[in-house]
């Protein structure tokens, strides 16, 4: 039996230890362990104990209380068999499709309904009504199924648990992926045969990078002339860095794909029947594939030689991998996050799907091979995170990733981390302490649901009647765990919105429900103006949401010009010297701050670009009015005065000042530091930023020149262009003010066959004249201006 030992120092990674003298959960010493890296190096928690090499108790750790969890053998039973997988790609790779399919052989839905299909049905994953008739992904979605698959390792066929999440391809709707790759535990990152690496690809590439989340690839669309599946690959290795490598051959190309050869237990697979039902296997390699099969094998075990030692042993000493070698480096390495095996298939011709699912099965890990972490409010505040263990015995720790409003009221996804989650039970919020008791618990199929009385670790559920936000972490009272939340990204894009006519509750309802589901979406009212202003990630995102209000709450809204999202930034060091004194009949403050502000770049460690530093000595500003100080620099940076903008890039270090011993105040070091900022602002040196997008366009390559002469007109820098046969792809980069009224114009110079996706990049200054028309066109709504 295993035993799961928490370290401390150096390394943070859970590993398990068999030794019985530590099953006692009386034991409460933290123990450094040496193993470090991610994830075991195993495929399952009951190897993970092998990689541990020494487990010392170390006097000098403090002594917290914490019971060891094991993993008993029905938790070590059920966790090997059960995969949290995404969906995530480029938009309209084929994600709803290809789940669609996975849905359909997993039994899950009796017939498939095609994305845009010519039954109006829609597919299962799209229940939204916009997004069946928009033919895209909008929110994402969660199902489960079970899997008999056949494993490359042990030979024999394994039902296996699966919990899927399809999400939007379009960067619109990015927090989507972003919190459905927070709790899962492996990804298919899904690309066209054709059009291969796109934007969104990297971006799902960066957010999968985020979370660490392990991912096979699969190659869809084999059957669409000029399908190349190599040149896919080639772009996965040069353009994501990530070792990857075939671990199958396309039999037939184009119209003619019919199946493929697995590479690692060298077989032919086909599909068979109407929709791809019956999966016909044989040990006969056709002799039409047989020499790409022998070189992309002998490819992929030099690739597999790379990441992985074994192999690495194997090929030194001239020897041959097994089958069995062969499959335990991809899961080892890929699990590792240091290598993808690719597939290859068809979902719309319904080939080779099946055999992907069996690569998920067999390669992407199990809840447990996942080092999630929690933070103990019982630790100081820079004590290392506490390993969690997904032993159904152990105290609760669930996160919630995703609400809902629905018709029975809020709907809360919830990732099961630790222990179990029952219906009828009380849980804590650790965020807000609140206790409250799970009414209600389903496994969500889609829009469809199924009740269920408890939910173990590693699973996905949702509960009803719990309030709570995005990102709150939920216990069973008996520990103060919470988990960090997973990041947000910052608007790019807002809009002033109106509903027409009378204004009813149901216009606040609606924005309420919005910006609680939605953490991109914001609105706030302008202050100046009085408008509602509702920003987002992008035109589509707003278009969704007042479409959805005039569907879901029968609101129309007339909207203004979108406006993109302004920052301030500072370009030089100032020096402050500011007192704060006021001195009216009463309780007079007095407030003397002393320091500088400096431009700060971004820390991609820390995820900020705006920081605030105390070195002040000998207590000139006593240590209680330091956080008035830091919370009123954050306050000014919230709004800049060239333009109302927030300001970035900027750090305040607070060097010294004075105080008075009764006048001093928080409120009085708040407002000087405000003060003390204003004061410099001009001698920073201050510009206004715009966001910059990068784009990228698909075209037949007639319309070359001139999507590039679109580009070029709208102040874009063409960054990359590539031509395949017939298509080319440009990227580019170009500011999001330039961009209104693209997709019109892109229409217009491609005849219609053109399509572009765009995504936030950075902010970069805005030209001089811009600078200056937004400097007047702020002073103006100022209220001494109006007088
Ligand atoms: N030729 C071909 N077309 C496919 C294949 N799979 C999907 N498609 C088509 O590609 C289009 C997009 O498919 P979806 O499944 O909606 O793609 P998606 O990635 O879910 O789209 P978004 O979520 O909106 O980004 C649809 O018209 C599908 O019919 C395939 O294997 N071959």
């Amino acid at each position: 039996m295993q035993t799961l030992v928490r370290g401390v120092p150096g390394s943070w990674n859970w590993a398990l230890h068999s030794s019985h003298s530590r099953l006692a959960r009386s034991s409460t010493k933290w123990l450094p362990i040496s193993y470090t890296g991610r994830r075991p190096a195993s495929s399952a928690a009951a190897t993970a104990a092998k990689t541990v090499t020494s487990i010392q108790e170390d006097a000098k750790t403090p002594e917290y209380i914490y019971p060891k969890y094991d993993l008993s053998e029905a938790d070590l039973k059920r966790i090997n068999f059960q995969r949290n997988i995404g969906v995530s790609a480029h938009i309209d790779s084929g994600k709803t499709t290809l789940t669609e399919r996975v849905l359909y052989y997993t039994g899950r839905i009796r017939e498939i309904h095609e994305v845009r299909g010519r039954d109006s049905v829609g597919a299962k994953m799209d229940s939204m009504e916009l997004e069946r008739e928009k033919g895209i992904t909008i929110q994402s979605a969660a199902t489960f199924c079970d899997w008999e698959a056949s494993s490359p390792i042990t030979g024999e066929k394994q039902k296996y648990a699966i919990n899927i999440i399809d999400t939007p391809g379009h960067v619109d709707f990015t927090i989507e992926v972003e919190r459905a790759l927070r709790v899962l535990d492996g990804a298919i990152l899904v690309l066209c045969s054709v059009s291969g690496v796109q934007s969104q690809t990297t971006t799902v590439d960066r957010q999968m990078r985020r979370y660490n989340v392990p991912r096979i690839s699969f190659i869809n669309k084999m059957d669409r002339p000029g399908a190349n599946p190599w040149r896919v690959i080639g772009q996965i290795q040069s353009k994501l860095k990530i070792a990857a490598a075939a671990v199958q051959v396309p039999i037939g190309v184009e119209d003619e794909f019919k199946g493929v050869v697995d590479l690692v237990r060298w077989k032919a697979i086909y599909n068979e029947g109407e929709k791809g039902n019956n999966v016909v296997e044989s040990d006969e390699i056709p002799a039409s594939v047989m020499a790409i099969a022998k070189q992309k094998r002998a490819e992929l075990i030099e690739q597999l030689a790379e990441v992985d030692d074994e192999v690495a042993d194997l090929v030194l000493m001239d020897e041959t991998p097994s089958n069995v070698q062969i499959a335990e480096a991809i899961r080892r390495a890929t699990v590792g996050l240091k290598f993808s095996p690719v597939f290859l298939g068809s979902a719309i011709k319904n080939t080779a799907v099946q055999p992907m699912l069996d690569g998920v099965c067999a390669y992407l890990a199990n809840p447990a091979e996942s080092t999630v972490t929690a933070h103990d409010a019982r630790l100081p505040a820079n004590a290392p995170p506490v390993p969690l263990v997904p032993a159904a015995g152990a105290p609760l720790v669930a996160l919630a990733f995703k609400l809902e409003e629905g018709r029975f009221g809020q709907l809360t996804y919830m990732r099961v981390y630790q222990g179990t989650l029952r219906k009828g039970s009380f849980i804590f919020n650790a965020r807000t302490d609140k206790k409250v008791k799970v009414p209600r618990l389903v496994r969500m199929h889609s829009n469809d649901m199924e009740d269920v009385d408890s939910i173990g670790p590693g699973e996905i559920c949702a509960v009803f009647g719990v309030e709570c936000s995005s990102g709150d972490t939920f216990t069973d009272g008996s520990s103060s765990f919470s988990m960090t939340s997973m990041f947000v990204p910052e608007p790019v894009i807002s809009l002033a919105i109106k509903p027409q006519g009378q204004e009813t509750p149901n216009f606040s309802r609606a924005l309420n429900r919005f910006q609680k589901e939605d953490p991109t979406f914001k609105v706030h009212i302008d202050h100046e103006s009085k408008e509602t202003i509702i920003s987002g990630m992008g035109e589509l995102h707003l278009e969704i949401y007042i479409e959805r209000m005039q569907r879901e709450y029968g609101v129309v809204v007339t909207t203004g010009k979108p406006r993109v999202a302004y920052r301030e930034t500072i370009t030089q060091r100032a020096d402050f010297h500011h007192t704060h004194k006021k001195q009216t009949g009463g309780a007079g403050q007095f407030a003397r701050v002393i320091g500088y502000v400096e431009p700060m770049a971004f820390d991609p460690e820390t995820s900020k670009d705006t920081d605030f530093e105390n070195v002040v000595m000998g207590g000139t500003i006593p240590h209680n009015y330091i956080p008035a100080c830091e919370k009123g620099w954050y306050e000014a940076l919230e709004k800049g005065t060239l333009s109302g903008n927030p300001i970035v890039g900027a750090r305040m270090v607070l060097q010294d000042g004075s105080y008075h011993i009764v006048d001093s105040s928080e409120l009085a070091f708040r407002i000087a530091t405000i003060a003390a900022f204003r004061e410099i602002y001009a001698q920073t040196k201050p510009i206004i930023l715009e966001p910059i997008m990068t784009v990228e366009v698909v075209a037949p390559g007639e319309f070359q020149a001139s999507v590039i002469g679109s580009l070029n007109a709208r102040r874009g820098t063409i960054l990359d262009s590539e031509v395949r046969d017939e298509e080319f792809t440009c990227m580019a980069e170009v500011p999001l003010n330039d961009m209104f009224g693209y997709s019109s114009q892109l229409r217009g110079v491609t005849q219609g066959k053109g399509e572009f996706s765009m995504e936030y990049r950075t902010h970069q200054p805005v030209l001089p004249h811009l600078q200056k028309e937004l400097e007047e066109a702020y002073r103006k709504t100022l209220p001494q201006a109006k007088k």
